[in-house]
């Protein structure tokens, strides 16, 4: 099963966190982040994580493109939304291409907890 992991700048510290906490469990997934975040995660934990572009380069179109494709199961997409993003649109649309194909779609750290304690039941 296939999890895309994403992050703002501004929520980066708590996606690092967040992946730290959860190493154990996320490692049982098959990891996909945008450029920037995915180097982070690499960084900071031990999980093999496969990039895309950066965000503004177009990262939320390719893992878009995934979703679209069936391939990513789960988006894990920590937003600033305190701050405008260059690349709005691309957001925008990685956000209506999982709700065009149901796709679990956590967009901050209380709901990210919940999907991913509901993709490690359905691992079992
Ligand atoms: O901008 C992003 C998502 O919209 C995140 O991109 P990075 O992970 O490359 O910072």
């Amino acid at each position: 099963m296939r999890i895309a992991l994403i992050a703002h700048d501004e929520k980066k510290p708590e996606m690092m966190e967040f992946a730290a906490h959860h190493e154990v469990t996320l490692r049982e997934f098959e990891l996909v982040a945008t450029g920037t975040t995915g180097k982070r995660l690499m960084e900071v934990t031990d999980l093999d994580v496969e990039r895309k572009e950066s965000g503004p380069l177009g990262g939320d179109l390719m893992l878009g493109g995934e979703v679209a494709a069936g391939e990513c199961e789960a988006v894990i997409f920590l937003r600033d939304v305190l701050d405008a993003q260059p690349h709005e649109p691309d957001i925008s649309a990685l956000l209506r291409i999982c709700d065009v194909h149901d796709v679990p779609l956590a967009t901050n750290l209380a709901s990210a907890e919940y999907v991913l304690e509901g993709l490690r039941t359905d691992l079992d």
